[in-house]
Order: structure tokens, then sequence, then C-alpha cells
């Protein structure tokens, strides 16, 4: 399968690595428009790929990703430290404005997943932009709040991440919903794994993890300028549930018609991946609390999508 990626800066390059090194396409195409930065980001990965798998990875123009089953779109500006990813809006729907049909004209079957910020709204753009069923328009969301909240949760428990089953709902940002009613681990509720393994989930224990959790990014951006490994393979995870039609449930961000009160909204709920995208949402059951918040979410980037004129 080839998946092609526009945007060949820190974001698109880990996961071109990421897909590279787990064998998960047959050629990954970079694009840029700093070609040069997308020649030397393929072949530093190609240099990676003997160790590892089979796959193809070179740098081209748009008409490289003719055939591609699977475009993510890394394109545009991040995060200074201390900015916020809404900070980011009016630039990136610029670039998005220029590159979606580029690569539509190129590529008009693919699947687009997108990671650059805002994401959620960028996914609204693009589906709109596109105007391809919501379900092919796939926003990486909070899959990557979605591990922090389960690499917090397994190391202060001493369990694998794998094993705990938390999501992260809502924005990719600031108003984003820890759904911690649902929480498990295992087939036990936090209250009683923490219970049989002797570390209590106390206040200050949830409100350490919901701070690692909502503030990651703006503590790695302050020490290394970006965050790009963990978003990385959390796009190459989306692009495994797809090229081997998995039916993985994962917190993607998606188009959806209704969420409480506000409608036509993109945002992150447990979603089923395969082949043709997504093809079920899976609402959580949530704590009262915890949809109050969602809804709050939901408004926010509603209100965010309608500030910027298509
Ligand atoms: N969804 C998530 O969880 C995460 C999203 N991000 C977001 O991903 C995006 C990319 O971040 P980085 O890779 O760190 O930035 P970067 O600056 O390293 O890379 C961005 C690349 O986009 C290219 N670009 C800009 N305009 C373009 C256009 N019109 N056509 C083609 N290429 C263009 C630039 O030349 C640059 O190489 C940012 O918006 C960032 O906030 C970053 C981390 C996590
Ligand atoms: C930058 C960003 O969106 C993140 O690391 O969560």
């Amino acid at each position: 399968m080839k998946v092609g990626i526009v945007g060949a800066g820190m974001v698109g390059s880990s996961a071109g690595y990421a897909l590279a090194v787990m064998g998960l396409a047959s050629t990954v195409v970079l694009v840029d428009h700093n070609h040069d930065l997308a020649v030397a980001q393929a072949e530093d990965i190609a240099h990676a790929v003997p160790f590892m798998s089979s796959t193809i990875v070179e740098a081209a123009d748009y008409d490289g990703l003719v055939g591609a089953k699977v475009v993510i779109l890394a394109a545009g500006v991040s995060q200074k430290p201390g900015e916020t990813r809404l900070a980011l809006l009016e630039r990136n729907a610029a670039v998005f404005k220029d590159v979606v049909g580029k690569v539509l004209s190129v590529a008009p079957e693919a699947i687009l997943l997108i990671a650059s910020n805002p994401v959620d709204i960028m996914t609204q753009i693009t589906q709109r932009i596109s105007g391809l069923p919501a379900g092919r328009v796939i926003g990486s969301g909070t899959i990557l709040d979605t591990a922090r909240f389960r690499s917090l949760l397994g190391r202060h428990l001493g369990i694998s991440p794998q094993s705990v089953h938390a999501y992260v709902l809502g924005e990719h940002g600031d108003s984003e919903v820890l759904a911690w009613s649902n929480a498990k681990v295992g087939s036990l509720s936090l209250a009683e794994i923490a219970a049989q393994v002797g570390s209590p989930i106390t206040r200050d224990v949830r409100a350490r993890i919901d701070d690692g959790v909502r503030n990651a990014a703006y503590k790695i951006i302050k020490g290394k300028g970006a965050t790009y490994y963990g978003i990385g393979a959390g796009l190459a995870r989306i692009v495994k549930a797809i090229a081997r039609d998995q039916h993985d449930v994962l917190t993607v961000s998606c188009v959806m018609p209704e969420v409480g009160g506000v409608r036509d909204v993109a945002l992150s709920i447990p979603r089923v991946i395969g082949v043709d995208g997504i093809s079920a949402d899976l609402m959580p059951d949530l704590s009262s609390e915890e949809f109050e918040e969602l809804e709050k979410s939901a408004q926010l980037l509603k209100d965010s999508v309608e500030s910027i004129a298509l």
C-alpha cells in the first residue's frame, strides 16, 4: 500500500519513519514545499529500512501521490513555547486551502489523515474543502492524548499501558475530556484495580495525571521545541488499522452530526477504523459531569470553526 505524507517536517518525517520501520506501507512518499527537506528526510528514513523492512521511501511532487491509499497531512506551522494549538488556526487553514485540492487532484480515492493543528478544526476544514464523506477524513484527534493517559495510568498502577483501556475525548487541546468514569484495566474498574495493586487513585493522583496528559505538549515543546515521536507512532497506528482492515477502536477526530446540543462538529470519540476509514462511532457511557465537559469542548470547537471563512 502506498502512503503519502504532505509536510516532511518533524511530524511528517516521524510518521514516515514509524511506517517504514513497522513495514506498514510498500511505499512512503514525502511531499513538502521545501523539496530539499523532503528529499533529505526520505533518504535518511530509507537508510533505516534495511534494518527492519522493505518499504520504499521517496520524495516527490504531488504527482508522486498517484495511487496513494492514505495521505497524511502534516503541513503547516507548529506551536512555539506557550502558544496554544488554536492560535495556529488561520495560518494552517491557509496552508490546507493550498494543499487539499492538490492532493485530491492526484489521489481522489485516498483516505485523508490529518495531523496539523488545531487538528479537529483542520479535519472539519478538510472535510468541507474536499466534500469527501466524513469517514474518509480522519483527524489524529486525541489518539496521542489517549496514549498519554494510558501511559500515566499504567505507570501509576504498575501495569502495561497496553492493558489499560481509557480514553481522552473531545478536542485535541486544552478542553479535552479524560473519561475517568469508564476507564478499565483488564476487566476491572479503576477503583478495583487500584485497590488490588495498592495504588489508590487519590484526588492528587488524578490531578497529576490530568495535568500530565493535558499539558504534555506544552512541557515537551518548552523542553525540545516540538513533539513528534508520539504522534508519528499514533499516525502509523491509524494507518495500520486501515492497511490491514483491522476494525480497531481508536480515538480519532471526525465530523459528527451532533454532540449534545452542538451540531456538525469534528472531535474525538472512540471509532472503528478499517480499510474504508471510519465505519462506526462508539459514544462511551460518561458521567453527567464528563458529558457536560464534552459538550463544552464541542461548543468551543464549533465556535472556532465558524470563525474561519472557507
Ligand atoms: N495531531 C497531533 O497530535 C500533533 C500535531 N502536530 C502538528 O503537526 C503540524 C506539523 O508539525 P511539525 O512537523 O513539528 O512542523 P514542521 O515545521 O517541522 O513541519 C511542517 C512542514 O510543513 C511544510 N509546509 C508548510 N506549508 C506547506 C505547504 N503549503 N505545502 C507543503 N508543505 C508545507 C513545511 O515546509 C515544513 O516542512 C503542526 O501543525 C503541529 O502543531 C504536532 C504534534 C502532535
Ligand atoms: C503538539 C501537540 O499537539 C501534541 O503533542 O499534543
